[in-house]
């Protein structure tokens, strides 16, 4: 599978909470695809670093609607990100499914969208420690069948095997 194209890629990263998305969008990095860090209104936390979870910023920041692909509110706080952050060559974004829709919906030309969906069975997620506040969030998704994504991963195995395999789609992505 290769992307060849002169307009910007987006690889948009779609799971349940524990499913290992950021952990994919850090190895995407790592090997050479940058992530679209989010803007969000919310207060950063003390464990969190400004530009790595999240750009922490005021509602006085906030773009245009027409500046932004996805905008979400999740509780009182908002969260978006740019026109201009997704006009790198190719980029991942770690995105809910209804944020998926919307992109596909409303730039149909700007952007290659290549979406991937990770599978990770709800036992493996709860060892890993997800909590009840994520449990209940991903009962508001909205589900997109899976035969419609370009790129299903299966995290059923080792970190080390889910590393690999991410590695793998990275590098074939980039040839
Ligand atoms: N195959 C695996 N084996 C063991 N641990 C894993 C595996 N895949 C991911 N993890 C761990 O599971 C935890 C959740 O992963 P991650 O934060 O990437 O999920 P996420 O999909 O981004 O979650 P959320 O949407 O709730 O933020 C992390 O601690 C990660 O290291």
């Amino acid at each position: 599978m290769k992307i060849k194209a002169n307009i910007p890629v987006i690889i948009t990263i779609v799971g349940p909470s524990g499913s290992g998305k950021t952990t994919m969008a850090n190895i995407m990095s790592e090997n050479g695809i940058p992530t679209i860090v989010s803007y969000t209104t919310r207060p950063m936390r003390e464990e969190e670093t400004n530009g790595k979870e999240h750009w922490f910023v005021t509602p006085e920041d906030k773009p245009q609607m027409s500046e932004m692909i996805a905008y979400t509110q999740f509780g009182e706080h908002e969260y978006w990100a740019t026109l201009q952050q997704a006009k790198q060559k190719i980029c991942t974004y770690v995105i809910d499914e209804k944020g998926l829709k919307y992109l596909k919906e409303k730039f149909p030309n700007s952007f290659i969208i290549f979406s991937v969906y990770i599978n990770r069975s709800i036992d493996d997620r709860i060892n890993c420690g997800i909590d009840q506040q994520r449990c209940e969030r991903d009962l508001n998704r909205i589900e997109i069948p899976l035969n419609e994504y370009d790129y299903v991963i299966h995290n059923n195995y080792s970190l080390e095997e889910f590393k690999q395999k991410v590695k793998q789609l990275t590098l074939s992505l980039l040839k």
